[in-house]
């Protein structure tokens, strides 16, 4: 089964088109990387397919169900950080784990030891006892990362895991997503850096301006040359389609 799928889906903000008849398909096993400029629409298409946002047109589903209304056990089994990490300020880094394990439906003896064993694997031992609120913009985005994966989710949606982290967690979360994708997980992480991307993707779709333009081989050089004359080709198609247009208008 496809685990993660985005079935012709639009979204329009106003008159802005945000996301145009985006189809997009995450098998287990493999590591997917949604790349574009800034509003590309990356971001609306990984909320569209947590269920943070009901698209204007097409579904999306997860693990086979609504993601605006997945079933307890496939709850269970599904992890992501979209936008904001989800921990409680409030809570301790420790206590936030423990909360995310019983959430994500880990018998309550398992909880302490899968906490601390998030907390080694992620560096956060120092802060251990730390509130969350009191942390750095990348140590709350590591707990955010640990919060969302301590479960060994089978379907993994992460929103630019890297943007605040310094090479030590880059390089961490890096073999945190190749480790549960080598296990089985389908993952689809979004990011603007080629470099990482290149590192950890099975595949990489280039969006923009909503649509998906082609797909880039992770392998290989001049990965950023590649990228741009994807992102050239498609505005010169569009310019061509409108220009077509009016004449035909006129
Ligand atoms: N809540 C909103 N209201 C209005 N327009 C929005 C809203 N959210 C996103 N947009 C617009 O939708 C388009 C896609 O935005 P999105 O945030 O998905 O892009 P992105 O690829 O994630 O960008 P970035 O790399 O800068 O995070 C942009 O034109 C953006 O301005």
């Amino acid at each position: 089964m496809t685990a993660l799928v985005l079935d012709d889906v639009s979204h329009n903000f106003g008159s802005r088109v945000a996301l145009d008849h985006l189809t997009l398909t995450v098998r287990p096993g493999r590591v997917t990387a949604l790349i574009g400029l800034n509003g590309a629409g990356k971001t609306t298409a990984l909320r569209a397919l947590t269920g943070r946002l009901r698209p204007t047109r097409g579904t999306a589903r997860i693990l086979g169900h609504n993601p605006a209304d997945l079933p307890g056990d496939v709850a269970a089994r599904f992890g992501h950080v979209v936008e904001s990490p989800l921990v409680y300020p409030e809570l301790t880094v420790t206590e936030n784990l423990c909360c995310a394990a019983r959430l994500h439906g880990q018998p309550g003896r398992a909880t302490a030891r899968g906490a601390s064993a998030a907390v080694g694997r992620m560096g956060l031992g120092p802060w251990r006892h730390a509130l969350a609120r009191t942390l750095s913009m990348g140590n709350r985005q590591r707990l955010g990362i640990a919060c969302a994966t301590l479960h060994r989710p089978t379907a993994l949606i992460l929103d630019e895991p890297t943007s605040a982290l310094d090479p030590q967690g880059v390089v961490l979360v890096r073999e945190l997503v190749r480790e549960l994708a080598d296990d089985g997980a389908a993952v689809l992480v979004s990011s603007h850096h080629l470099d990482e991307v290149a590192r950890i993707a099975d595949e990489i779709v280039v969006l923009h301006a909503g649509r998906d333009v082609g797909r880039l081989e992770p392998g290989g050089t001049d990965l950023e040359q590649r990228f741009f004359a994807m992102v050239l080709a498609a505005d010169s198609n569009s310019a061509k389609t409108r220009t077509a247009d009016m004449e035909y208008r006129a």
